[in-house]
């Protein structure tokens, strides 16, 4: 297999330590994510995982540490203002609004890119009605890249539980990012399922080029698709590097055969 090429750092995670009262939920841990990567991140329950994606994506403030990205160091930001900077999540439990369509659902994903204000939009006059046409093909756009066509005017709630992911992947899609990450994208879904998941994240990576970083429980996913894998434990790193690398790693063998504790 020709080895993928991936461009500089785009983002920087230095030194981050977060704690809630007693418990170190991330504990100096420090690592880089480079452009057009699949770059997951893995390790047993309560290593920290959800934690580090909260702390990229503003959710929590850590007590120590920064991230950069794409040079820009921040310690402290807003949901928002990471989003505007081009990252985009998906959840682990779906963040979606179960009784709109599928088509309204990522819509809401357009919301940072419209813009014309709230009083033109309800009356839907001129310019608004015009931008309001071109979201609207964007979406239909995600629509067919993820082959939720047949699905479109249906509440997201009526859906099996994998569509739903897709349709969450699609929220996220909708957004344009330039980092997408991605909270147990797989969880809960059969085989068939997961194997849809994992063509259309390694589409997305591929043909937009949008770097990923992936939380994941299936060993197998992981070990096929990413870049390189970064291992928590109890809120530690353990192990990072290319999958083969990492596969082989004495500290995370025995955290996930859980000789060492
Ligand atoms: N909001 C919170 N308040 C208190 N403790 C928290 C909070 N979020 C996480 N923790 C704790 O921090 C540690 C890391 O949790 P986290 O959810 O990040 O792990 P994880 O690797 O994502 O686990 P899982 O694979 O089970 O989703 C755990 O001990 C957890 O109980």
């Amino acid at each position: 297999m020709t080895k993928k090429k991936t461009g500089d750092v785009i983002l920087d995670v230095n030194n981050i330590s977060l704690r809630f009262g007693g418990v170190k939920a991330l504990t100096d841990i420090s690592f880089n994510v480079k452009e057009h990567e699949i770059r997951s991140i893995i390790g047993p329950n309560g290593a920290g995982k959800s934690s580090m994606l909260n702390c990229i994506n503003g959710v929590y403030t850590p007590q120590e540490g920064s991230i950069t990205f794409r040079g820009k160091k921040f310690s402290h930001m807003s949901s928002r203002q990471v989003a505007e900077m081009g990252v985009a999540r998906t959840f682990q439990n779906l963040a979606l609004f179960k009784g709109m369509s599928v088509i309204d659902n990522i819509m809401t994903g357009r919301n940072l890119k419209i813009k014309s204000n709230i009083f033109m939009q309800a009356l839907r006059i001129g310019p608004a009605e015009r931008e309001e046409i071109r979201h609207r093909e964007f979406v239909e756009g995600i629509i067919d890249f993820l082959e939720i066509q047949a699905f479109r005017k249906t509440p997201v709630g009526q859906l099996p539980y994998g569509l739903q992911k897709r349709v969450d992947l699609g929220r996220a899609l909708a957004m344009e990012p330039q980092v997408l990450l991605l909270d147990e994208p797989m969880a809960g879904m059969n085989v068939e399922e997961k194997q849809d998941m994992c063509r259309f994240i390694l589409d997305v990576n591929e043909e937009f080029g949008t770097t990923i970083v992936l939380i994941e429980h299936d060993m197998g996913v992981v070990m096929d698709i990413s870049d390189r894998v970064v291992v928590l434990d109890y809120g530690k790193k353990i192990g990072d590097g290319e999958p083969e690398e990492v596969r082989n790693n004495p500290d995370v063998i025995s955290a996930y055969l859980g000789t060492s504790h």
